[in-house]
């Protein structure tokens, strides 16, 4: 298995794994704008907890509910390293590398996928295209599943969802509109129907998040049922802000055609407070 990728762009510094063609780290000036678990191999092969995990070609269990692996076959797949530059790597997935892979059988379409990961003055992009290389249409969910660090998840809030509509999954997916800030008291899994830009206010500071291609915004945070590899008390660490087409917003690609989802993660404000460490 060959080795992480390192990224080099002015102030910002950014590594990326093969496995899952997924970045993993981005820090600006030295501080990390994203979380990667202690307890994650990057290069083991498994799913990496961390970083912006790419989900291809569904999201969870997919549409039924039935599929395997849990987002996809795109996150434990090995990519290619099509281009890589100072401040730029290119990944791309086709079928010949997902030939074995769990789940390819239920979704056996002609594609080709590539993930570009490009550092900004003061972050990075993280862009994926998925072109239809057959002959028959095909739908696909996809969501660039953002751990963003945080200080602290309790006080943190998300602006920027006010008046959109969420599906909240642990109440059977009910219809719920947002009013005012997402907090994140309590856990949280949330699949709002968004294009907006969001702002997440950390106590130190403030990230922005774009997006492009993207009528979906997946919300999570696990709390103290957080996943084996996040380690005890770790949800305090990350709020994931997902980018992505999920559910009746999955995208639907006739031959030939594609389509880019993109999100870009920047430092906006730095406060005093964390200035000063
Ligand atoms: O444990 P994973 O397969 O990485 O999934 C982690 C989480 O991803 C998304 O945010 C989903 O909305 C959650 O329901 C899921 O628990």
């Amino acid at each position: 298995m060959s080795a992480l990728t390192t990224l080099e762009r002015g102030f910002v510094r950014a590594t990326a794994s093969p496995v899952g063609g997924q970045l993993l780290t981005c820090a600006v000036d030295g501080r990390e704008l994203l979380y990667l678990s202690p307890l994650t191999d990057p290069l083991s092969g498994g799913a990496i907890r961390g970083g912006v995990p790419v989900c291809f070609p569904w999201f969870g269990n997919g549409p039924s509910g039935a599929l395997q692996p849990s987002h996809g076959f795109a996150r434990t797949s090995r990519w290619t390293r099509l281009s890589e530059s100072a401040g730029e790597v290119v990944w791309q997935l086709d079928p010949a590398a997902v030939a074995d892979s769990p789940g390819r059988a239920e979704w056996p379409f002609a594609f080709l996928a590539t993930c570009r990961q490009s550092l900004t003055e003061a972050g990075v992009r993280v862009a994926l295209t998925v072109r239809n290389t057959g002959e028959e249409a095909f739908t696909y969910e996809a969501l660039l599943h953002t751990y963003l660090r945080v200080s602290d998840a309790a006080p943190t809030r998300l602006s920027g969802l006010s008046g959109s509509t969420y599906l909240d999954k642990p109440n059977d997916f009910r219809p719920t509109v947002q009013d005012g800030d997402v907090g994140f008291t309590e856990p949280l899994d949330r699949i709002y129907s968004s294009e907006a830009a969001l702002v997440l206010h950390d106590s130190g500071r403030a990230l922005r998040i774009d997006k492009q291609g993207s009528a979906t915004t997946v919300v999570w945070n696990p709390g103290d049922h957080a996943p084996a590899d996040v380690p005890a008390g770790g949800w305090r660490d990350f709020v994931c802000v997902e980018a992505g087409n999920v559910g009746d917003r999955a995208i639907t690609l006739d031959a030939g055609a594609e389509h880019t989802l993109a999100t870009e993660i920047s430092l906006i404000e730095v406060l005093a407070t964390e200035a000063g460490r």
